[in-house]
């Protein structure tokens, strides 16, 4: 597979480097409006993982300031757009009508009918639009989803999930709508993608939450579904203290076994509660995860969608799964803003 990056910031960065390491997919060209990307220079690119940007090698790279010249590059199998959120339906549109294999960063759109029209389209022109859900290849998360694919615990019944962090200094269209969407459409969905996996869509939806204009800042969900065994509740958002940026997690109970994880980014460090399973009987197992390192995940990603490209199944990265997830998030919205269950 032969993919162009759009967008050089944060997520540019990081599958740039992912593609360094993966096998089947090969980088070949990037768009950039940035003069100085595009010779090479990316230094001050700083997320809130992965080392930071470097000088990089662009001698065997195609390099473009548009993303529409990119799209005149013949021999480009797929774009993958790491653009703010609010460009995405554009772009995602712009490659589908070229020709073009997608793989968007998520989310997918700002909002669910966009998401499903876009996945509409590439049914309809044959293309493959994938969508970086990168959790469920994190190996804390993969975990969750083989357990409940293979059964090896029994049937998945649900649990507790949780995503929050600090306030967010460094986006000022953080809440706005039109623009990133709040900590439910930028953050939770990570977690809604992640229940549609486990679990499939819910029955119905109870929600509470903060609200900050048109949006909220912080909320917990409860969800069903239509086995009536199959409880989850799951929340997160943003809190006012800068001391603790990042914490995710979980608790979620199988028949025969009850699997933990907490992981906290703290102004002074990180820590870690590692993935703990808990067998029927009370033996408990710590399984080996690999490195730690967040961007393993985005190998694993970027090579699955080249895998798809070659005829294999999208799995995680499914446009369809990253729709349903967005209407989740709309679920949980409607839910807090109507006071009410959906
Ligand atoms: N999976 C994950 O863990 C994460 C996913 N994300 C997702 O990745 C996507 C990109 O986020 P992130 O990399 O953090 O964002 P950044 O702001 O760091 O990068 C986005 C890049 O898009 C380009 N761009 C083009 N047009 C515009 C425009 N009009 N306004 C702003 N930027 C523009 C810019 O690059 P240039 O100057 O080169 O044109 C910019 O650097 C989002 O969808 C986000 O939700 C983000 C963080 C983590
Ligand atoms: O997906 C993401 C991971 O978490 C970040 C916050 O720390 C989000 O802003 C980002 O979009």
């Amino acid at each position: 597979m032969r993919a162009g990056i759009a967008g050089i910031g944060f997520m540019g960065w990081i599958h740039y480097l992912a593609y360094q390491r993966a096998t089947g997919a090969e980088l070949v060209a990037f768009c950039t409006r940035d003069p100085q990307r595009r010779g090479g220079d990316w230094t001050g690119i700083q997320g809130n993982f992965g080392p930071p940007g470097k000088q990089i090698d662009v001698s065997n790279l195609s390099v473009y300031e548009t993303l529409d010249e990119m799209l005149e590059n013949d021999s480009i199998d797929l774009i993958d757009i790491c653009l703010p959120v609010h460009l995405h339906v554009d772009a995602v549109r712009k490659c589908l009508e070229a020709g073009k294999h997608v793989l968007c960063e998520k989310p997918l759109a700002l909002n669910a009918d966009d998401a499903a029209s876009l996945v509409a389209l590439a049914e309809s022109k044959g293309l493959h639009l994938m969508v970086a859900h990168v959790l469920a290849y994190l190996p804390e998360f993969r975990l969750l989803v083989d357990a409940q694919q293979s059964g090896k615990y029994g049937k998945c019944l649900g649990g507790r999930f949780k995503r929050v962090i600090g306030p967010v200094d460094w986006n000022p269209d953080f809440y706005n709508p039109e623009k990133v969407g709040g900590p439910l459409i930028d953050l939770h969905v990570h977690d809604a993608h992640l229940l549609r996996l486990l679990f499939g869509m819910p029955k119905e939806v109870i929600s509470r939450g903060r609200m900050r204009g048109e949006t909220t800042s912080y909320f917990e969900s409860m969800m069903t579904y239509d086995d009536p065994d199959v409880i989850v509740s799951v929340g997160g958002g943003t809190i006012d203290q800068h001391g603790r940026p990042f914490t995710h997690g979980y608790e979620v109970h199988f028949e025969r076994a009850t699997i933990q994880f907490e992981f906290a980014g703290f102004d002074d460090g990180t820590e870690l509660m590692p993935v703990k399973i808990i067998h029927e009987g009370g033996k408990i197992e710590r399984p080996e995860l690999g490195s730690g390192d967040p961007a393993d995940a985005f190998v694993i990603e970027v090579q699955t969608a080249a895998d798809v490209l070659a005829g294999k199944d999208p799995g995680a990265l499914a446009g369809q799964l990253a729709a349903d997830a967005l209407q989740i998030c709309e679920l949980e919205l409607q839910s807090i803003k109507s006071n009410a269950s959906v």
